[in-house]
């Protein structure tokens, strides 16, 4: 029987089937331990985070992050978070205060010329609390409205208790097409990204992003 029927037997009709499973963010949120599967499963940007800060129970702390372009070394963006102040006093207290979320959401605003590089080295640098870390992984997916544009699965790997680390992982850019990228530009911030971290393949921590790519038009 030719494939091409549609009705063949067999691992064939099956695996297609597999690969396009989807679960929704409410299927999720009923979940008492979300893992990487669940959210390669998801097809849109969730509205919700999916596990509270408390569940970040390792004390992972992002103190920096750079972007570069990997075929010219330009440094694309780069933060650090100000160290404690010697009283003791968070600097972010006032604005965590106001909105508990707000540290785990970031407004990039990048140019048109962002979204012709091909790879971009992300290098983070974060502390961790006082227990082993096994198996540290991200999963990032990256979204124009409706579309998966490309989902990134990034290992950090063993971090041993209360060390400092540091990471650079890199991302290889989506074929892009011209009218993709100048709808893209045209659409501030409707660009988002939904960052899944896992330990144990266990969800620990949920970060959003959202894209503008008309900086200097
Ligand atoms: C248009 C798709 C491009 C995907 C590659 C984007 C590379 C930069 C990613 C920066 C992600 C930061 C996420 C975050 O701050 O939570």
């Amino acid at each position: 029987m030719s494939a091409s029927t549609g009705k063949k037997k067999g691992g064939g009709f099956l695996s297609r089937q597999a690969k396009s499973k989807t679960v929704t963010e409410e299927e999720l949120l009923k979940k008492d331990i979300i893992t990487p599967d669940d959210v390669l499963m998801l097809s849109k940007i969730t509205e919700n985070y999916l596990c509270p800060t408390e569940a970040n129970i390792y004390g992972i702390d992002f103190t920096r992050f750079k972007l570069r372009d990997i075929d010219s070394g330009t440094v694309l963006f780069e933060v650090a978070k100000p160290p404690p102040s010697d009283n003791g006093d968070d600097d972010n207290y006032d604005t965590e205060d106001l909105d508990p979320n707000a540290g785990r959401f970031v407004r990039y605003q990048f140019t048109p010329q962002f979204l012709k590089l091909k790879t971009v080295g992300a290098t983070v640098e974060f502390v961790v609390g006082d227990k082993p870390i096994n198996k540290f992984r991200m999963i990032e997916k990256h979204y124009f409205r409706e579309k998966l544009l490309k989902s990134f699965d990034f290992e950090f790997g063993f971090c041993i208790p209360n060390s400092k680390n540091t990471v650079e992982h890199i991302y290889e850019f989506p074929n892009l097409t011209p009218a993709e990228i100048q709808e893209m530009v045209d659409s501030p911030y409707d660009t988002r990204s939904d960052s899944f971290y896992f330990v144990e393949d266990k969800l620990i921590m949920h970060n959003k992003a959202d894209y503008a790519y008309n900086g200097g038009c």
